[in-house]
């Protein structure tokens, strides 16, 4: 599996947010897109996720069962993409369909994803009335039900308290180890040490 970022550059109005940006990814590795705010992040891993069409240059992904990227990844948007008003259980219900491939790609259940994400008991709430940290772990526990090879994370630990983010942590060296790539944009350090790190400067 590859993932290759050639000459990337994006535009937002009149801002040059970045120029000329190149990545390659294998299996197995990861890259952390740091920088300050408004550095553009976000809009690298949603240009990445096929979101938004870069100023120049392109995205490249190769797998080895042909899959194309929007098959092949999770996207963990600043938004967590779950109803506040169905429950945990519905909204994890939902995506574990949505996000499986034609090939079984089920990892684990439901109640075992929450379980690692230290949310067990709350699958009857509504997702709305979760804590800011709780609603993003449940958006996390959506990246375990199902085997995406590629993990786009935006920030994934805003909200996120010491220990889930050592549980996430833990779960990307995991996804990493079994194989799979990690893009991650965050502000923070994510115990993703070995990584490759891509430094975004001040917009021109
Ligand atoms: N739809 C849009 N139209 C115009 N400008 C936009 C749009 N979306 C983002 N921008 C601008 O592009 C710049 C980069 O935004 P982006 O969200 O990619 O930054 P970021 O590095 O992820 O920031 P943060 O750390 O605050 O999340 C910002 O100046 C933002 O205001």
């Amino acid at each position: 599996m590859q993932l290759i970022g050639e000459g990337l550059s994006a535009v937002r109005d009149t801002l040059q947010l970045f120029e000329n940006l190149s990545f390659e990814l294998e299996g197995g590795q990861s890259l952390l897109v740091i920088g300050e705010n408004g550095t553009g992040k976000s809009t690298l891993l949603r240009i990445i996720a096929g979101l938004l069409r870069p100023h120049t240059g392109a995205v490249r992904f190769v797998a080895d069962d042909m899959r194309n990227l929007r098959d092949s990844m999770h996207y963990l948007s600043h938004q967590n993409a779950m109803k506040p008003n169905l429950s945990v259980q519905q909204n994890l219900a939902f995506w574990e369909v949505f996000d499986r491939a034609e090939k079984k790609s089920q990892l684990t259940s439901i109640d075992a994803a929450l379980d690692k994400v230290g949310l067990l008991g709350k699958e009857a709430l509504p997702f709305g009335v979760l804590s800011t940290g709780q609603k993003r772990r449940v958006a996390i526990a959506r990246l375990l039900l199902n085997d995406r090879p590629v993990w786009l994370l935006d920030e994934p630990t805003a909200g996120l308290d010491a220990r889930s983010t050592e549980t996430l942590a833990h779960e990307m060296r995991l996804h990493t180890r079994k194989g799979g790539i990690v893009i991650a944009a965050t502000h923070l350090p994510l115990g993703l040490d070995e990584g490759m790190i891509l430094r975004l400067g001040e917009p021109v």
